[in-house]
């Protein structure tokens, strides 16, 4: 993974979303955390070319976001509420739609969703209606859905958001055994306390750019101050 931020920055008119960001993300597991209103959100979309830079660039893995077709194939996202992303009402055709609508054969697809329901244990929810299932169920049957298009990097906006703590649990064991790199947005710290590296956002400027604990030490003070 190599996503280069080179001064890139988000404004609504006048108000600034995201001040200028310049870095380079290489390390597996990245963790995002910050006051709700801070500019996490609008940084991770700005990966996967769902918002664009009103100045900068964003290059990931050597191809400029603005190719929106090239990055979204290759950067999956995973939203804050994952009812909303899931499109059909039965969770294995969710999963084969994403395939289809990427060009796959159905005999590709048919094996792709047999393998993502068996690569997360979900083979259950298969036959289940979304709009039925748990949080933690959702939070599963959308990561089938992403990653059953192999996407090489993985965005998730607060994905323990709203879930009790077996749901929790289960969420951060997959997470902890995804081969995928992951970017994790969350206002829940346990969750990205051993991260090898971690931004901190307030008032839309990046503010701290360390590893877990010293970052989550810059966020405890911020949200204290
Ligand atoms: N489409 C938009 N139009 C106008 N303002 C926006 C838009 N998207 C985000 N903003 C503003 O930009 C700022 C940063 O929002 P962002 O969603 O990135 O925050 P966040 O840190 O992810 O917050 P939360 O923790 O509450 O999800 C906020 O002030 C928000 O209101």
């Amino acid at each position: 993974m190599d996503i280069r931020f080179e001064g890139a920055g988000v404004s609504y008119g006048a108000h600034v979303a995201l001040a200028p960001v310049t870095l380079q993300l290489t390390e597996k597991r990245i963790g995002i955390i910050g006051l709700n209103g801070s500019g996490k959100t609008t940084f991770a979309r700005l990966i996967n070319g769902l918002t664009k830079p009103s100045v900068g660039r964003v290059i990931v893995n050597g191809r400029d976001t603005t190719d929106a077709k090239a990055i979204l194939t290759n950067v999956g996202f995973i939203f804050q509420s994952p009812q909303n992303q899931i499109i059909l009402p039965v969770v294995r055709d969710d999963i084969a739609f994403g395939l289809k609508s990427r060009g796959f054969k159905p005999a590709e697809i048919a094996a792709k969703v047999e393998a993502v329901l068996q690569r997360f244990n979900a083979a259950h929810l298969a036959e289940r209606r979304a709009h039925e299932l748990s949080g933690g169920e959702l939070q599963l049957a959308a990561l089938c859905s992403v990653l059953a298009t192999g996407p090489d990097i993985l965005i998730l906006d607060e994905p323990t958001n709203q879930l009790d703590l077996k749901n929790r649990a289960l969420v951060q064991r997959l997470l902890e055994s995804l081969p995928e790199n992951a970017i994790v947005i969350s206002h829940d710290l346990e969750l990205v306390a051993n991260y090898e590296r971690v931004l901190v956002f307030h008032g839309g400027n990046l503010v701290a750019d360390a590893p877990a604990g010293e970052a989550i030490r810059c966020y405890r003070e911020i949200a204290s101050g």
